[in-house]
């Protein structure tokens, strides 16, 4: 990607995952609604290269796209209990006006941050916490249709389609990825939920890396590191994306303490 990457929500938890990882391999137009702060910036990002604007305001969406490359739209509400006004403005709104604009200046590709939320309600009781073991070998792969377990899913759900609507009308590559639950350092301790659906920085930073640079269409993956607890396959964004993980749930302990260290 020889073009500037708009990264959106670069001053949150996942921007600053994928900075840590890749902010050598990119020129990085960063945008935020809030001032990412001087300090915070990586090596090789002024403040020259940051944006403060709000993904609702199409105007400013506008001119944040033009000249690069790809987006990696981050921007929104990650809360689980969102209401709905906010995530039908921050999630919804904002991500029409992202694709909108990023369709209407050519931009290559766009890649979304989904969420385990869109599909969160195949956890059924029946099902859980099951699920989230070792000897389950239930799988969703990301062909399955949305399943949202609460509004913010149903906002991530709608992004996916806004994306998949996207391709299809103007030729945009998209890819959706269906982050699990990023933590630094360790996996969520004491969950095994959290623990079934682990996104380690560096695999988190790889992962929107290989979405950077592979070739494809429209592509829905989940965004998890290489837990054995794991409910969701990693095969498409192997197979598609070339994504190789390298952390695992499972060489820490229930409360987050590194095996080879206990
Ligand atoms: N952290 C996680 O484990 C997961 C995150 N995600 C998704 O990844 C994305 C980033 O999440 P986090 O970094 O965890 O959240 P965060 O809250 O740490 O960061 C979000 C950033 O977006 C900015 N922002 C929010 N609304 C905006 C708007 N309307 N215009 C411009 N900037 C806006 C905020 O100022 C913040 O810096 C979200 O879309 C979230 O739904 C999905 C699944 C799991
Ligand atoms: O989409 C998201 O999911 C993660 C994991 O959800 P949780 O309900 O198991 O905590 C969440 O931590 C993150 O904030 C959210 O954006």
């Amino acid at each position: 990607m020889d073009d500037p990457v708009l990264l959106t929500g670069a001053g949150g938890r996942v921007g600053r995952a994928i900075l840590s990882g890749i902010s050598g391999e990119y020129d990085w137009r960063l945008l935020d609604r809030e001032p990412v702060s001087a300090d915070a910036l990586p090596a090789g990002v002024s403040e020259d290269d940051t944006v403060v604007a709000d993904v609702t305001d199409e105007w400013q969406v506008r001119e944040a796209v033009r000249d690069v490359g790809a987006v990696v739209h981050l921007a929104g509400d990650p809360r689980p209990n969102a209401p709905w006004d906010s995530v039908l403005r921050n999630n919804i709104d904002g991500t029409h006006a992202v694709f909108d604009a990023a369709a209407a200046a050519g931009v290559d590709r766009v890649v979304f941050a989904s969420s385990n939320h869109a599909v969160g309600a195949y956890e059924t009781d029946e099902r859980t916490p099951d699920l989230y073991r070792t000897n389950d070998d239930y799988r969703l792969d990301g062909s399955e249709l949305p399943r949202p377990s609460n509004l913010y899913g149903v906002s991530k759900a709608a992004g996916e389609t806004l994306g998949r609507y996207f391709h299809d009308e103007y030729g945009l590559s998209v890819a959706c990825v269906r982050i699990g639950n990023l933590t630094e350092d360790h996996p969520p301790r004491e969950y095994e939920r959290g623990q079934a659906m682990w996104l380690s920085h560096r695999d988190c930073a790889h992962l929107f890396g290989r979405c950077l640079e592979a070739e494809y269409d429209y592509e829905v993956v989940y965004g998890i590191s290489n837990n054995d607890r794991r409910y969701y396959s990693l095969e498409r964004a192997r197979e598609v994306l070339g994504y190789d993980p390298q952390d695992n749930s499972a060489d820490y302990t229930f409360e987050g303490e590194p095996k080879d260290a206990a």
